[in-house]
């Protein structure tokens, strides 16, 4: 009975799959004692250690979401800018910049090619559109000079916005040309020198690994890598293979070798670690690996992350949240929201769920957990 329960209320979503095989064994040798099943609880939850590691995401997602207050003005709740969106890739930054305010941002921009620009403009007349970058192909007649001039009018034309942005999405469909990177490690470098907070995700990983100085030592930078992204990051900055005996220790020293830049470790568990401690978020998703889940969680840990630091000034978030870094808190947030809308996406589409699907359902995920009204 108390099993059962257990299993369908808040708890289950606390536990990874191996810890809650170990909390069910658990459960079952402490059958027979007299205790209430709140102790019983208590008592599995200690044995098993799985509570001091798992995030309590619920709470912070209740804890950093702000009310819908009518004295707010437009852009309070967050103007994000994704930075992504090439001759191969258009569906990336799109899915981060709508998931974004899917979530409840204000504004969400996206900086990108101009042959891109045109496609993400007619998937969505909420994003505002900047047509930018440029790729070598592109420019290929123009010389060195030239090339320089045009570096130069991409920077000053993002410089006019990034004043303004809560946090930047860096590399969702970004694409690898070499010129177009050159001027998207010009405007990181400047956006960090105005203390804007950074996800870095897909292609945007690719440059950071290439040249890590960009972020090391950025507290305000969050590296969002999937299994690929993750083993390229390790080779490079730890000098060795992932190892897989040894995930949370590895996770720490990365994000400590990187001068404690939050590091989100996509995967079966999303993990993460602002090189002080690791927490995981395990709530069950889908069983379907669509492309694009992981530009919604870009989009969101950028939407929440800004949340958290807003918190944190207001000095409004629970005391245990409070001392919890804003980077992480966006992380977990972010990871525990894409999660939720994947289940109730997959519970209505089955094996045709796309990221689309799941986009759609993320407004009704959060309200579950903190309702508008
Ligand atoms: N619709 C779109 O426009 C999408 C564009 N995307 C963009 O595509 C670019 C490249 O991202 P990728 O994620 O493909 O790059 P990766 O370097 O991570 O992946 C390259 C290849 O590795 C394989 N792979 C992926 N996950 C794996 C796993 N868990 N184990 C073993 N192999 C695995 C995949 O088959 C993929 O072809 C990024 O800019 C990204 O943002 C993706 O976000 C997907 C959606
Ligand atoms: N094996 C898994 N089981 C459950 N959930 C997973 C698994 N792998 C990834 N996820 C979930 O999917 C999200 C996206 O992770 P994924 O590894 O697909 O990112 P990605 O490859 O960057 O995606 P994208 O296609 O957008 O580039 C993660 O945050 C995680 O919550
Ligand atoms: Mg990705």
């Amino acid at each position: 009975m108390f099993v059962k329960h257990g299993m369908n209320s808040g708890f289950s979503s606390l536990a990874s799959s191996a810890v809650l095989r170990r909390q069910q064994f658990l459960i079952r040798s402490l059958k027979g004692y007299s205790v209430s099943d709140k102790i019983r609880m208590e008592a599995v939850k200690c044995l098993s250690g799985g509570a001091s590691l798992e995030a309590n995401a619920e709470s912070v997602l209740r804890a950093i979401t702000p009310s819908l207050d009518p004295t707010r003005h437009k852009g309070q709740a967050g103007k994000i800018a994704v930075i992504g969106g090439c001759r191969e890739y258009t569906g990336a930054p799109y899915f981060a910049a709508i998931s974004a305010l899917k979530i409840g941002a204000d504004l969400s921009h996206v900086f990108c090619t101009e042959g891109a620009a045109t496609v993400i403009k007619s998937y969505s007349p909420e994003l505002i559109v900047h047509p930018i970058l440029e790729e070598s192909y592109n420019i290929s007649v123009v010389n060195d000079e030239g090339k320089r001039d045009i570096s130069k009018k991409i920077l000053s034309e993002f410089d006019k916005w990034m004043e303004r942005f809560d946090c930047l999405v860096v590399g969702p469909g970004l694409g690898r040309d070499p010129f177009l990177l050159e001027c998207v490690s010009k405007i990181m470098t400047r956006a960090r020198q105005s203390n804007v907070p950074i996800v870095v995700d897909g292609d945007g990983l690719f440059l950071v690994t290439n040249s890590i100085e960009l972020v090391s030592g950025y507290r305000l930078a969050v590296l969002t890598p999937n299994v690929n992204e993750y083993k390229r990051l390790v080779q490079k900055v730890l000098g060795c293979d992932v190892n897989d005996q040894n995930t949370h220790g590895e996770l720490l020293s990365l994000s400590k070798q990187i001068g404690g830049v939050t590091i989100l470790r996509k995967g079966k568990s999303d993990l993460i670690s602002d090189g002080e401690k690791v927490q995981s978020v395990s709530i069950y998703g889908s069983p379907r690996r669509c492309g694009g889940q992981g530009d919604i969680l870009s989009g969101s840990v950028a939407v929440f992350l800004s949340w958290a630091r807003q918190c944190n000034s207001a000095a409004e978030r629970e005391s245990t949240i409070s001392r919890t870094n804003p980077t992480v808190l966006g992380c977990i947030a972010g990871s525990a929201l894409l999660r939720k809308a994947a289940a109730l996406a997959f519970e209505h589409k089955k094996r045709s769920t796309l990221t689309t699907d799941i986009i759609e359902h993320l407004g009704q995920s959060l309200e579950a957990i903190s309702p508008a009204s």
